[in-house]
């Protein structure tokens, strides 16, 4: 969250310096005019290429936004109300955003392209329709305007942005929260009544925002673990690659976790999983937590002695021993469709407090240990002699 303030701050200060004249782009016109439309052709090409459908389809609509916008000489004839076209922005933007990554080009690709062409030709109807044309832009009806902006379209953007906060915090993404950024940024120019050149400069950002943000979410993807939320072993590999000359790995394994699952079932056995995890990720001293698969995980001290972390292991180990973990089968969960008070009691007695421990290997590159994978395989050995000795205790 916080790397996402810069480029707003950026952004911000960008667009008040060529807002107030303090920059002149005018020279740059031609270029800014173009660059959008190679920067959304990248930014759809990225987001097809990572399957990411919804903003494959909001880029689509942003393309011809900013179409309408440089080349409205050529579509006159359509005679758009830039009132309803900004609120068909928000629709779209608040729409696709709540909608899943469904595939592109099947049935729901289909539904969406639909809604792109209604909401055209609802553009094209509804700005002759003089009911319309006077709620949006007269102020008998709007009352009070604020910069370029009626009080139905301030209404509304507030709605739109309130709506893609609550999708944000529900499921965050940065493909989510770029899309926030853009709809916040066609609030603002629409309330200050920005120069065309701000606009211009504007979409080049949008495109960009939007790579970030499918780039970001994919990377993510890719390098963390679904179950748990720790980082993946395909991070731990990549990571590996910059530690110094001198680091400690550490591998952790949950006791007995076959008969756990054995006795508890599968979702259990998850949700003990992620307890573990969220204990393990508690680590200090410097450790870094990983999900190396299954039920082992991977701790790495970048520049710490074995010696250094034991201890910090140590911490872990006994906080995972001592804590009760309380668990409850996903049959047993109360159906609030039949609200009745002694079913919800009986399902809560169902859930039961178990123990589990986690047995550890730990190792230091030093010596003949010079490579990655053979100071893990130390760690792996150390792991054994740990499960050797009897489980729940490190081994070095
Ligand atoms: N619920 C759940 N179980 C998993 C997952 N990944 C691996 N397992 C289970 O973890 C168990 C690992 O068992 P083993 O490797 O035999 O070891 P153990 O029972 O933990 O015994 P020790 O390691 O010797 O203490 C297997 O039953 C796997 O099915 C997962 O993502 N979810």
């Amino acid at each position: 969250m916080k790397a996402v303030y810069i480029p707003v701050i950026l952004i911000f200060a960008l667009f008040f310096v060529i807002q107030n004249g303090m920059l002149d782009l005018r020279p740059w016109q031609a270029l800014l005019k173009q660059a959008p439309m190679f920067l959304f052709i990248g930014a759809i090409v990225v987001a097809l290429k990572f399957k990411q459908s919804r903003v494959v389809y909001i880029l689509l609509f942003l393309l011809l936004s900013w179409a309408l916008f440089v080349e409205i000489e050529h579509f006159k004839y359509l005679k758009f109300s830039p009132s309803l076209w900004f609120l068909s922005q928000l629709l779209i933007l608040v729409c696709f955003s709540f909608d899943q990554n469904k595939t592109i080009f099947g049935r729901h690709g289909f539904f969406r392209a639909v809604i792109i062409l209604a909401i055209i030709m609802a553009n094209y109807r509804f700005n002759h329709s003089i009911t319309l044309h006077e709620l949006l832009n007269t102020e008998l009806v709007t009352g009070l305007k604020l910069g370029g902006m009626t009080q139905i379209e301030l209404i509304l953007s507030v709605l739109a942005l309130l709506m893609l906060a609550v999708k944000y915090i529900s499921s965050p993404s940065k493909s989510i929260l770029s899309i926030w950024i853009i709809t916040f940024f066609l609030v603002y120019f629409r309330l200050i009544d920005a120069a065309v050149l701000t606009h211009l400069v504007a979409f080049s950002v949008f495109g960009l925002l939007l790579i970030q943000g499918v780039l970001t979410d994919s990377y993510q993807m890719a390098f963390s673990d679904e179950l748990t939320g720790l980082s993946a072993r395909r991070a731990l590999l990549q990571s590996s690659l910059s530690l110094g000359k001198k680091y400690t790995v550490a591998m952790l394994d949950i006791d007995h976790f076959k008969k756990f699952n054995d006795t508890y079932g599968h979702d259990v056995g998850d949700q003990v999983l992620r307890l573990v995890a969220s204990k393990i990720d508690d680590v200090k001293g410097g450790g870094k937590a990983y999900r190396y698969g299954g039920e082992e995980f991977t701790i790495v001290f970048p520049n710490k002695s074995v010696h250094y972390a034991i201890p910090y292991l140590e911490q872990v180990r006994e906080a995972i021993a001592s804590y009760a973990m309380t668990i409850r089968d996903n049959n047993d969960r109360p159906d609030n469709r039949k609200t009745g008070k002694a079913q919800r009691s009986k399902a809560q007695s169902r859930s039961k407090t178990v123990h589990v421990s986690v047995s550890i290997g730990v190792a230091e590159r030093e010596g003949e240990l010079k490579e990655f994978d053979e100071v893990m395989k130390q760690a792996d050995e150390a792991l054994y002699r740990a499960k050797k000795s009897g489980r729940n205790c490190l081994a070095e």
